[in-house]
């Protein structure tokens, strides 16, 4: 039975400003939610950011209250249960991600297991990671060498901050510090008109540069507009904050893109977002998991979750050190890759007691 629940807020700096064309951020704002029963105690995180599909901070801070205040007296199942009846997924994801880790944090560590292994058996311990550089216009040379030198294999930058042809200009210009097998994932964030993304696309098909995918690249992602540009494209182009608000209705075999980038606190947990992985990959679409570059509470169970995914695609959870400060040991890449723990639970542990 849960005995108390509860959350505190947290607000953690920056190293560097986070830039992308829907915008940036300088800190992350959040709650650290907990639950204790019989000795153990269950974390969660909720980070909202909005340009990624989430609730408002506001929406949130309610919706947390009300959960967490129902949380006493509760067996973890039952509660684990309620979730999927008393909070939509669709209006509060980050609310509903921090109760669903804090509870599946609980129970794992109850039951001893990992909680990869609490969420899929098969799950594996190792995950290939992508680093990710920032925007493309204030990249510099050094730090592409740096980061290969580091080990990691996809190197991701934020594009659509600049026109189409400076972008394009930008990575003629650094494509001679890229080692094979190195290769960029680039983001758009929502940039493009079909005609510009278009236009990138088939020009970047004419270059020599080591594409591994290119996410949102349309302002208004439609099916037909994805395919058409898909179909041009050698590598997959991906869907990711335009996915949580088409969650509903999604059938991922009619979206368009080869992959989906998913991120759990943006769709409302880890088993839906699990489940929606499994569909996914069962229509032959690829998955990635990403962070939303919220405190090591919500990294270690999005990192878990990958780990229950268990796909060689690199995931974009390489995001601890963008903070420069957070609440507990965070999942660390090493040579490109993130070796998770076998103990129980989710692996988050606070630094200092709440
Ligand atoms: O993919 C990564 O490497 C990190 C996650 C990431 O980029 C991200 C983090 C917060 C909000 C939006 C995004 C994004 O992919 O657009
Ligand atoms: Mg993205």
């Amino acid at each position: 039975m849960i005995e108390r629940a509860g959350f505190r807020p947290y607000d953690l700096p920056l190293r560097q400003g986070w830039a992308s064309a829907r915008g940036g951020f300088t800190r992350r704002l959040g709650w650290l939610v907990w639950a204790e029963s019989e000795g153990l105690t269950g974390y969660g995180d909720c980070a909202p950011l909005p340009a990624a599909g989430t609730e408002s901070h506001e929406i949130a801070a309610s919706a947390l209250k009300r959960l967490i205040s129902a949380l006493p007296g509760q067996e973890i199942a039952t509660a684990l249960a309620a979730l999927d009846v008393e909070c939509a997924a669709t209006t509060t994801p980050a609310a509903r991600f921090a109760l669903d880790c804090a509870l599946a944090d609980l129970a794992s560590r109850r039951q001893g297991l990992s909680l990869r292994r609490w969420l899929a058996p098969e799950a594996v311990d190792r995950l290939a990671v992508n680093t990710l550089l920032g925007a493309l216009g204030q990249l510099d040379r050094e730090t592409l060498v740096a980061a290969q030198a580091q080990g990691f294999r996809v190197l991701k930058l934020k594009v659509g901050l600049r026109s189409p042809p400076e972008d394009l200009e930008a990575l003629m210009t650094l494509m001679p510090a890229l080692k094979a097998p190195t290769t960029l994932r680039l983001d758009a964030n929502g940039a493009w008109s079909l005609d510009q993304a278009r236009w990138f696309i088939e020009s970047l098909v004419h270059t020599q540069v080591p594409i591994e995918s290119i996410e949102e690249p349309l302002a208004e992602p439609t099916p037909k507009r994805l395919a058409e540009l898909q179909a041009l494209a050698p590598f997959p182009l991906a869907l990711d904050e335009s996915l949580p608000t088409r969650l509903a209705t999604l059938d991922p075999t009619q979206l368009g893109a080869r992959r989906l980038v998913l991120k759990p606190a943006a769709l409302g947990g880890l088993n839906r977002t699990l489940a929606l992985a499994r569909r996914a990959q069962d229509a032959q679409i690829e998955v990635v998991v990403t962070s939303l570059v919220e405190s090591a509470a919500g990294l270690w169970p999005t990192a878990q979750l990958a780990g229950a995914i268990a796909t060689p695609v690199a995931h974009g959870l390489a995001t601890a050190d963008w903070l420069a400060a957070d609440l507990g040991a965070t999942p660390r890449p090493r040579a490109g890759w993130i070796e998770l723990p076998d103990r129980p639970g989710s692996g988050f542990v606070p630094t200092a007691p709440s």
